[in-house]
């Protein structure tokens, strides 16, 4: 079976071809593999007859998730090299999503239309989703506080701070991932907003820490800042490990995430 090592944006992924070969691993074997190979998810593609490929993903920690906006960049890059398409359609656990070529190793995916409604994200019970009631520190004074939410195919908190770099996210992400009010978990997103075309980002994912990038995240990002005013539609997010262009369509409500995809080796087992 042919593997590849990849990374979006310095997000590492190993990436298993089972379109003829089965790839059926337990919690266990995905632990191992992340870790032998130093990624943040494992992913496998498989066929479908109605698309291009169905994308499995699983994140380091074992378990299956629905959605991974920079793998599924990665693979888009595979599967437009491989066909030479202009374009190809990836189904995820989440959704169908779209991916084209927008210049050497960058692609765009079309992420569709992010969710809203606190059922969707989801939220243990009913509440503002521009600032749910979760709070990091003393009761009273809390130095962290009201994140936004939304659902990018995947669970997301994005906490708006004036210096991402103040705060000790392996110690905070773990209480905000798990917090009661998020019944599937969620990923965490600590965002700069540096003007209103530019956002810094750091993200503590859901079960594989803190990342270099995470594409759901940027994506989360820029919906919970321009839908409160903070930013424009289309901005520039500067993750730890590369760039990623985020651009919130008005016409139809997609989100479009372009950056960077690299193929770092091939190999066989
Ligand atoms: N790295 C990803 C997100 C992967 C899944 C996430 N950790 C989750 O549990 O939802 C991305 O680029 O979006």
């Amino acid at each position: 079976m042919k593997v590849w090592k990849m990374n979006g944006a310095g997000n590492a992924f190993a990436v298993f071809d089972a379109r003829d070969r089965k790839f059926a691993p337990d919690e266990n074997r995905i632990r191992a593999i992340a870790e032998q190979m130093k990624a943040d998810q494992v992913m496998s593609i498989e066929r479908d007859a109605t698309v291009d490929a169905f994308l499995r993903i699983w994140n380091s920690s074992g378990e299956e998730v629905s959605a991974c906006g920079n793998g599924t960049r990665a693979v888009a890059h595979l599967l437009l090299e491989e066909s030479g398409k202009p374009e190809v359609k990836i189904r995820t656990q989440a959704d169908v999503l779209k991916g084209r070529r927008a210049g050497e190793n960058l692609v765009t995916i079309d992420m569709g239309s992010p969710l809203m409604a606190w059922e969707d994200i989801p939220l243990s019970e009913k509440m503002d989703v521009r600032g749910v009631d979760v709070r990091i520190g003393p009761m009273d004074k809390p130095y962290l506080s009201k994140p936004a939410v939304v659902s990018m195919g995947n669970p997301h908190a994005v906490f708006f701070v004036d210096d991402v770099d103040a705060y000790d996210i392996p110690q905070i992400g773990p209480l905000v991932e798990w917090h009661p009010l998020f019944p599937e978990g969620t990923n965490v997103g600590f965002a700069q907003v540096i003007d209103r075309q530019t956002i810094r980002l750091r993200v503590w994912e859901r079960g594989a820490g803190l990342t270099k990038a995470c594409g759901t995240g940027a994506c989360a990002a820029l919906v919970c800042a321009a839908r409160a005013g903070k930013t424009d539609r289309k901005a520039k997010l500067i993750l730890d490990g590369g760039e990623l262009t985020i651009d919130w369509r008005e016409s139809d409500d997609h989100v479009f995430m372009t950056g960077p995809v690299e193929l770092e080796m091939t190999f066989e087992v």
